[in-house]
This record gives C-alpha cells, sequence and structure tokens, in this order.
C-alpha cells in the first residue's frame, strides 16, 4: 500500500518539530516536506504532499491553508486563533475545493478532548462554570484555543438545558480580576514558567463543586491525535472542528 505524502508548516516550532519525527516514525507515513517561517509554500505542490499539518501562528494560517486548498492539500490545523469569520472564510475555499478535507483541532491529546466532552455533559447540573488555562509563557495566544472551545460547549450545553445566567454578585473589579468573558463563562489565562499546557473547568452547585483537570506534560501527547487526523482527513471532505469527530465518542 502506497504510504501517505504528509507535510509539516512550522516544522521547527515547539509542536511542528515533534510532529515531524512523529510523522518520520509511523510506517503509513511519509514526510514529503518540512517548512519554515519565509520557505516557499510552492515546495508542497513540487513535493506532491497530500495532507499539510499546519502548525505555525494565527497570522500565518489562513494564507497557508488558501494555498493548501487551492491545491487541493488537505489540511489537520492545530494552530489557534480561530473566530466565526475565519470559519466562514475556510468555508468558501473548502466550497470551492470539492473532496478536500481540513480538520481544525484546538487540541490534539486525547485527555484534553475528554475534558471537553466530560465539561459538556456536566455543564447543565451546575449553576457555576469557570475555567483556568495555564501555559507556558511563550505562547501567543490567550485564552487558549482549547479553553475557548470549552467555554462554548459549556455554554451551548447550557443554553440547550434552559440554564439561567450564572450567580455573580461582583459589582466592582479590577480589569480583568473576573477573566474574559466566552459565551458568558470566565476564563483565566495564567502563563508560568515550567509549565506546557493544562487546564481547569471548575463547576459549582449548591454544597458542592467538581473540577476536571488535564495536564500535556509533553509536546507527545499531541502526536497520536495529529496522526490519526491525517489518516482520518483525506475520508472527510469539508470542515470538521475538533478531534472528537474522529474518536467515535458516541
Ligand atoms: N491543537 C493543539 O493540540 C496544539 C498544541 C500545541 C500548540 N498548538 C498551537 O500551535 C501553534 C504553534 O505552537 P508552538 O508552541 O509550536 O509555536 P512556535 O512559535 O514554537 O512554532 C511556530 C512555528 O511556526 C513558524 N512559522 C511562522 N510563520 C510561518 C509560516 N508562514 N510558514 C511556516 N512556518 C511558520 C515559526 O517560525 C515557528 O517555528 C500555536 O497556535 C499553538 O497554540 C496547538
Ligand atoms: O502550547 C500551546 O500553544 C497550546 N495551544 C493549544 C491551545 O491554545 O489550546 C493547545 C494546547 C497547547
Amino acid at each position: 500500500m502506497s504510504k501517505l505524502r504528509v507535510a509539516v508548516l512550522g516544522a521547527k516550532g515547539r509542536i511542528g518539530s515533534e510532529a515531524v519525527r512523529a510523522v518520520e516514525a509511523a510506517e503509513d507515513l511519509e514526510l514529503v516536506a518540512a517548512l519554515g517561517r519565509g520557505d516557499k509554500l510552492e515546495t508542497l505542490v513540487e513535493a506532491g504532499a497530500q495532507v499539510v499539518v499546519e502548525l505555525t501562528t494565527p497570522d500565518a494560517v489562513m494564507d497557508n491553508l488558501d494555498f493548501c486548498l487551492r491545491h487541493g492539500i488537505h489540511g489537520v490545523v492545530g494552530t489557534t486563533g480561530w473566530t466565526d469569520e475565519r470559519l466562514a472564510q475556510l468555508r468558501t475555499w473548502l466550497d470551492a475545493a470539492p473532496g478536500a478535507g481540513v480538520l481544525i483541532a484546538p487540541n490534539f491529546s486525547i485527555g484534553a478532548v475528554l475534558t471537553m466532552r466530560f465539561a459538556q455533559q456536566a455543564a447543565r447540573f451546575f449553576e457555576s462554570a469557570e475555567i483556568i488555562e495555564l501555559h507556558h509563557p511563550n505562547k501567543a495566544d490567550a485564552p487558549s484555543g482549547t479553553a475557548a472551545r470549552t467555554a462554548q460547549l459549556i455554554a451551548e450545553a447550557r443554553a440547550e438545558a434552559g440554564c439561567p445566567p450564572q450567580p455573580d454578585a461582583t459589582r466592582t473589579a479590577l480589569d480583568g480580576a473576573r477573566g474574559a468573558d466566552v459565551d458568558g463563562v470566565p476564563v483565566h489565562s495564567v502563563r508560568l514558567r515550567g509549565l506546557l499546557a493544562h487546564q481547569e473547568v471548575l463547576l459549582g452547585g449548591v454544597g458542592e463543586t467538581l473540577t476536571i483537570r488535564h495536564d500535556s506534560l509533553h509536546h507527545s501527547s499531541f502526536m497520536p491525535g495529529i496522526l490519526l487526523g491525517v489518516r482520518r482527513v483525506v475520508d472527510t471532505p469539508g470542515l470538521t472542528v475538533g478531534l472528537e469527530n474522529f474518536l467515535d465518542l458516541g
């Protein structure tokens, strides 16, 4: 059986360099290009890449995906910074590229995906929900893509169940003291040397709290998810948001 031809964009970065090693080590995949900032995207076409793993920056990701889809190359995207406008733009490019697929995964680690699912399931049973995300201090964006997605899922679950707004008597607060408001869910971002990627979802009800915590301790935690995304995206045309769609979680 022929190997799937894979390229990595952001190949010298923290997660990109780990992805290069993971693709090289996978028997069913062939690494055909490993590009960094300033490298020509035409190399992807010359190398015959079928799937691009996009691990760059929010500033670069849209141009990279535009190029890939114009050349019929599938995308597995870990880069953060997604907004409704960006997703709408991506859908128009996908409409013009029949057969091409893009997976956007706010988090490739299985534990983080399960954290999001558990939080979504629990959200309607508690009056209060807040998120603390904790990352290394070199991270460019806040809140993390994972925390933003978790907050959206919690808010959707609460709205579907008809939950009222969260109790909060705060009348005066220093700017930022109550975190960022993501669809009504406060999200607090910590940046601390020594950390990689961590998240706590705090849920509170009368007389009890539930804390769901996940820790990524090494970039290797993201690799099984990236490889799964590469293998599945080639048979999944259109836009898929979230690795959970490839995990048969029920
Ligand atoms: N989804 C996930 O599971 C997951 C996990 C870790 C990181 N991330 C995200 O991945 C992105 C990268 O994170 P990082 O910690 O590796 O950052 P990083 O700064 O270490 O790496 C980014 C790399 O991309 C390169 N780059 C910038 N513009 C480029 C371009 N136009 N073409 C090719 N390469 C380009 C940079 O030179 C750098 O080497 C961030 O958005 C981060 O939030 C996602
Ligand atoms: O290290 C990062 O940067 C990470 N970014 C993703 C996010 O913003 O959620 C996933 C975790 C690691």
